[in-house]
């Protein structure tokens, strides 16, 4: 199963705020694009279809506001609601039968982490290719000539004994999805052709690989460096990658993506 997060936090709008009738974020379905007037939901893009269960992490309670709803499918008839609190986690089903929004947050600002779950295999590739990309992206010549050579394990919890292979194997399961979406779309191009058919796994692989090798080659002064490098527990790479993506994704998020046209998916 592989895990999507998007962090986002949503501020109290300035002015009167007893008036404020609106919802911080609307009411949707996190994998279908929910049409209230009809009380249904087309599970197609730009919807993000591949989700099947949500989660969201609350990481403060310092506001005023911003309840989380579920409703029927007509997007108005409220059948639970859920007071954040910091360290709080509601986790449903991402399809149609759990509507929900967040109500208007009046006053403070209301953080929150959300993850999304896929059983879709095609994104544990997906994301292995994300995270090579955003290494790549980032890197300076002397870890770039580092994810050159350990390309393999750059983004694996790699295993320090051959013999953990497994172990890292039944790890990888939990990697982070870092679903930033514009790479998001880059790899989901890398993973198809052309014609928009998917490739396989080990094509996307080949692809993978020469686009490593397609690397500028490493100074001397980096080759060096690198011999410090391999000493660094490959672990580091994946606190690395969040930092890098964090600085990348410093955008702020009234809302999170019901839908690809509001891309904020990690
Ligand atoms: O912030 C919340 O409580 C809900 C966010 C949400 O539904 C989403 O990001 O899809
Ligand atoms: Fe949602």
């Amino acid at each position: 199963m592989v895990v999507l997060l998007s962090s986002l936090c949503a501020a109290a709008h300035s002015g009167k705020q007893e008036d404020r009738k609106n919802l911080s974020h609307p009411v949707h379905v996190d994998n279908c694009v929910l049409v209230s007037e009809l009380k249904q939901c087309k599970k197609e893009p730009p919807a993000y279809t591949h989700r099947d269960y949500s989660a969201i992490l609350y990481l403060n309670d310092d506001f005023e506001g911003g309840q989380f709803i579920f409703t029927e499918l007509d997007g108005k008839t409220v059948t639970a609601e859920v007071h954040p609190r910091c360290g709080r986690v509601v986790g449903f089903g991402a399809g149609e039968e759990n509507p929900h929004g967040v109500q208007a947050v009046t006053k403070g600002q209301r953080c929150a982490v959300a993850l999304w779950f896929t059983l879709d295999p095609t994104h544990e590739e997906k994301e292995r290719i994300q995270a090579q990309d955003m290494l790549n992206m980032f890197s300076t010549p002397i870890n770039k000539d580092f994810s050159h050579q350990d390309s393999k394990d750059s983004f694996e919890y790699g295993p320090a004994h051959p013999q953990a292979d497994q172990v890292a194997t039944d790890k990888q399961e939990k990697k982070l999805d870092i679903h930033s979406d514009t790479l998001a779309e880059q790899s989901a191009n890398q993973l198809k052709g052309v014609d928009g058919k998917k490739t396989t796994k080990a094509a996307a692989k080949g692809k993978a690989s020469s686009k490593a090798g397609q690397q500028t080659k490493a100074t001397p002064a980096a080759k060096d460096a690198k011999q410090k490098v391999k000493h660094i527990d490959k672990k580091g790479a994946i606190p690395a990658v969040k930092k890098m993506i964090k600085g990348a994704s410093k955008k702020d998020s009234n809302s999170a993506s019901d839908n690809k046209s509001g891309k904020d998916e990690l």
